[in-house]
């Protein structure tokens, strides 16, 4: 089997891209980063390090190589040999790529080639692959819209791996480092055609559970742990987390999204508060190196309607659950600053410009007035 996956950074080499290797499936990369993409094509194979209290292990990654993502005769050729497409790009850069799929699509069909073909988006956000189907829609040629619905699976899914900046390796300039952990769920009710059998990807049925408990419960502990880590002067996750003040407060935050998490989706409550332990002792492994300005970039993101701070207090005003600890959460996004970081530079300027109660309605599109005043009372606190 042949895939082609864009995005050859942290999670695409260590995560989706290894697990599709490790069941013989030949990956292509496609990426922006000349550098990378050479290296991939030059070598073929990379290491993944996978570190943790129990491990300490290099595992290689093989039959691999790379091709330019912008070169759209090439990603239109690949379109046509391959089986499956994956991405790890960003939610911020399906949209680029988007372009190049609808053509590389059309050119496909164009051929006969009318085997089905799926699309797999594996990004921190909800239902990511849904949201590239309607941006390659938006490109498509009508004619041929039929035919990808009938042909083009776009299937959502939900991935789990914390997968910190690549360290420079001496020996392998490709190595990246990763927890033991990983979880990639799948929409099975969105596939055309065969299921690929790949060991790691989980099938479900019920995506938005899963979706949801990994994203409001690991990314809204993750970006809180950094949040306010830094605001106290932590520059690495692990100790921020290890501070006894941090991890009360991500606790409880946690537990106020799990309770939306719990009443929406069903969830044992002590399941959950497992869940919620497993995830905090995955932020203190001693043996990754998780910089907050990683986990915490692009604030505006992270601030905004359905990710991982918003939606969860969303869901709190709708069941009238607790939310506290949320909103003095959102405080900590808002009090984030960076001046490598566009969308933190963004923010600290409309904070300062237009204050922060236009600038909350502005990028959480929240309503409630008086839900923004407390957001605004915890974040001139
Ligand atoms: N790093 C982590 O621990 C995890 C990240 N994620 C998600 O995975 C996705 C990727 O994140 P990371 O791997 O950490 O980021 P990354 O920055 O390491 O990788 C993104 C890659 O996409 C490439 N890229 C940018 N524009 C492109 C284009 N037009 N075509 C092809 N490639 C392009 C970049 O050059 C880079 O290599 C994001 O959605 C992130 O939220 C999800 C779970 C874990
Ligand atoms: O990749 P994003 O959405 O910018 O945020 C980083 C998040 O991604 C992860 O790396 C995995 O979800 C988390 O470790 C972290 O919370």
């Amino acid at each position: 089997m042949k895939a082609l996956h864009f995005g050859a950074g942290n999670i695409g080499r260590g995560f989706i891209g290894k697990l599709l290797a490790d069941s013989n499936v030949e990956v292509i990369f496609a990426d922006v980063n000349e550098n990378v993409i050479n290296l991939l094509k030059t070598n073929r194979t990379y290491g993944v390090k996978i570190v943790g209290d129990s491990i300490n292990t290099v595992e290689q990654v093989k039959n691999v190589s790379g091709v330019n993502s912008t070169d759209e005769a090439a990603i239109t050729a690949l379109f046509n040999e391959v089986d499956l497409v994956t991405t790890a790009v960003g939610p911020n850069v399906l949209k680029i790529i988007a372009k190049s799929v609808a053509k590389a699509l059309e050119a496909r069909l164009a051929s006969g080639n009318t085997k089905p073909l799926n699309i797999i988006a594996c990004e921190n956000m909800v239902r990511g692959t849904s949201f590239l189907k309607e941006q390659v829609f938006q490109h498509l040629n009508p004619a041929v819209k039929d035919q990808v619905e009938r042909l083009i699976g776009f299937v959502d899914s939900a991935v789990d791996r914390i997968v910190p900046p690549v360290q420079p390796d001496a020996n392998d300039p490709l190595l990246v480092t990763v927890e033991e952990f990983s979880e990639w769920i799948v929409d099975k009710t969105q596939f055309k055609g065969e299921i690929p059998n790949i060991k790691g990807m989980e099938q479900t049925d019920n995506l938005m559970a899963f979706v949801e408990r990994k994203l409001f419960t690991l990314n809204t502990g993750h970006a809180v742990t950094s949040y306010y880590g830094k605001s106290i002067g932590y520059k690495f996750v692990k100790e921020s987390i290890e501070d006894t003040d941090v991890k009360a407060f991500v606790k409880s935050v946690m537990q106020e999204s799990g309770a939306v998490l719990i009443k929406r989706y069903g969830f044992d409550p002590q399941a959950h508060a497992a869940y919620i332990e497993k995830i905090l002792k995955r932020f203190a492994n001693p043996y990754l190196v998780d910089d907050v300005d990683r986990v915490g970039r692009e604030p505006l993101r992270k601030l905004s309607h359905n990710d991982r701070l918003i939606k969860p207090l969303r869901g709190t005003l709708e069941y009238g659950l607790p939310n506290d600890n949320l909103i003095r959460a959102i405080a900590t996004a808002l009090k984030y600053r960076n001046e490598n970081d566009p969308q933190a530079l963004e923010l600290a300027q409309s904070l300062a410009e237009n204050g922060v109660v236009a600038t909350v309605k502005k990028y959480t599109e929240l309503q409630d007035e008086s839900v923004i005043a407390r957001i605004a009372a915890a974040y001139n606190a």
